[in-house]
């Protein structure tokens, strides 16, 4: 890229000293700069409480590199554009000293008055600081400012509007970047291309030739020491609320007429709202809640959830959620689709499975054979790539006629490349000013308004919360949804 199109900003992080600062915001920075995506018009500004200095506030910055990238070089230059300025955000003074030293950065770095205000704190000091930052003139430069907002928007509808509302007080919708992480990863953006660049995915995605799509995403790590989060939020405020219905909406969109921010995410919204309402008399018929016991995984030994830190011992908080979601469309009329996400499970994997419809009629039936389903696998993580399941005839020394075979498209799709990291894109587009990836209000707000009764009738009693041990990959009421549409769910690996 030429130096030119570098992208110039001074980068304010709210919550500099926590864990997504060290763990993900500074070693993306990092390798944006390491892959020249930009260049030295760039400062970084760390605010939290912390009595730092600037020096003790770069040495953090320095080990959060070192730990996190196999390799660290020019790490001294690198640290030299990081600034810290600690301060209590609820704070309205503290806000023009921080002015200050922006404008001064923005004339060392020459960052032509742009800034992004990077919010990596809890959600409760996001109306506050966008009220105080345009209160106190810090967006008021002659660049552009953006707001970056990390999940979760809010706990339910009211305070996801409540929010919503106070910082559009103070920035336009198109300055507020709202942060889904999985939106920034590689093969999540892949969806859109495989489905509307290949002619032969297109034509069959639809309820007359797909049977059903199931969309997983396991963790093998616990909650741990999140307990105090977790417990206000559990799985499907956490994961179910944001990626996976984000995942959904991009695997059932219609084709965008462009590739816009706008029209890709007026799609996504039509999808949204096309979701099958869940009432509280058929949470049991469309969900299933469960929270991880005491197991086993590898030969070690794990506790239950009401055991870990900061949680309940009597909790009913879900850590896996399986749920069968219909889409009252032309399209999908009659296709489930399938969604199930939890904590220590059995594998670490994100994977879509795009099941086809059977053979209209199975000529190997009368020799005794049944033909498996095609399935189109999009493998997100931790493996990236691609797979199809198709059925070919078995050679003669194996007996019988017909097996499946699986094509791997991975090494083709990216021949080794090193594929950007998810916080590294996003940093980047907000950068660019491509807000794509990101969730607009509207997706917000849809979201919450499909998942909030499920909530209540969880929590009004009107289902129960099944155990499944650690190391397992759920509880059976999972395979049970399946079960009753003649379904089940395919491995994660
Ligand atoms: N960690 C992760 O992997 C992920 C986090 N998120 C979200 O990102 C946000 C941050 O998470 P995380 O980094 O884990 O949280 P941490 O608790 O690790 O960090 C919180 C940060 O806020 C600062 N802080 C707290 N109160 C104040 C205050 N009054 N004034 C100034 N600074 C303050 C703390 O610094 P100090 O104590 O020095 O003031 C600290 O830097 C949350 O919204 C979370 O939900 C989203 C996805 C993943
Ligand atoms: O947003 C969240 O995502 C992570 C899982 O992210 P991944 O990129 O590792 O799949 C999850 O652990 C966390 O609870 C949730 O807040």
């Amino acid at each position: 890229m030429n130096t030119q199109e570098h992208p110039k900003s001074v980068i304010v992080i709210f919550g500099a000293t926590g864990d997504l600062a060290k763990r993900k915001l500074f070693p993306s920075i990092y390798r944006l700069v390491q892959n020249e995506k930009i260049g030295k018009n760039f400062a970084v500004v760390g605010v939290a409480r912390r009595p730092w200095t600037t020096e003790e506030f770069r040495s953090n910055v320095s080990d959060s590199i070192q730990t996190s990238m196999k390799e660290s070089k020019d790490l001294e230059e690198f640290t030299s554009h990081f600034y810290y300025h600690p301060f209590d955000v609820t704070n309205p003074s503290s806000y023009l000293e921080l002015n200050g030293l922006l404008n001064e950065l923005d004339g060392s770095y020459q960052t032509e008055g742009n800034r992004i205000f990077y919010l990596a704190m809890a959600p409760e000091f996001f109306g506050t600081i966008a009220q105080n930052l345009k209160k106190e003139g810090l967006t008021a430069t002659q660049g552009w400012s953006r707001l970056v907002i990390e999940k979760p928007f809010g706990h339910d509808l009211p305070s996801a509007q409540k929010l919503n509302q106070e910082i559009r007080e103070a920035f336009n919708e198109d300055q507020i970047y709202r942060i889904d992480h999985y939106l920034g990863k590689e093969m999540v953006q892949n969806i859109e291309v495989i489905r509307f660049a290949n002619a032969l995915f297109e034509p069959l995605w639809n309820n007359r030739y797909i049977s059903n799509i199931q969309v997983t995403s396991s963790e093998i790590l616990g909650v741990e020491d999140r307990g105090g989060y977790y417990e206000k939020s559990g799985a499907l405020r956490d994961m179910v609320q944001n990626h996976m219905l984000q995942m959904v909406a991009l695997l059932a969109m219609e084709p965008p007429i462009k590739l816009t921010t706008d029209e890709i995410r007026s799609e996504k919204v039509k999808v949204l709202r096309a979701l099958r309402p869940v009432s509280d008399t058929q949470v049991g018929e469309y969900f299933v809640r469960g929270q991880y016991a005491a197991g086993k995984f590898n030969d070690k030994e794990f506790i239950g959830y009401r055991e870990e830190g900061n949680v309940d011992k009597k909790s009913e908080t879900e850590t896996y959620v399986a749920g069968k979601l219909m889409i009252d469309n032309f399209r999908w009329a009659g296709v489930p689709f399938y969604i199930r996400t939890g904590k220590r499970m059995a594998a670490k994997s994100t994977k879509i499975v795009v099941q086809f419809k059977d053979i209209p009629m199975n000529l190997y039936y009368n020799k005794g054979e049944t033909v498996p389903p095609n399935l189109l696998v999009i493998n997100i993580q931790p493996e990236e790539g691609i797979t199809l399941q198709l059925n070919a005839k078995k050679d003669e020394s194996e007996g019988g006629y017909s097996k499946p075979v699986k094509f791997d498209l991975s090494n083709n799709l990216y021949d080794g490349i090193n594929t950007p990291e998810a916080y590294e894109k996003l940093l980047f587009d907000c950068m660019r000013g491509d807000a794509t990836n990101f969730t607009h209000w509207d997706e917000v707000a849809l979201s919450w308004s499909f998942v909030d009764p499920i909530s209540d009738a969880w929590k009004n009693g009107k289902a129960t919360l099944a155990t499944y041990p650690s190391g397992s990959m759920g509880p059976k009421e999972a395979d049970e949804l399946l079960e009753e549409d003649g379904n089940q769910w395919w491995p994660v690996n």
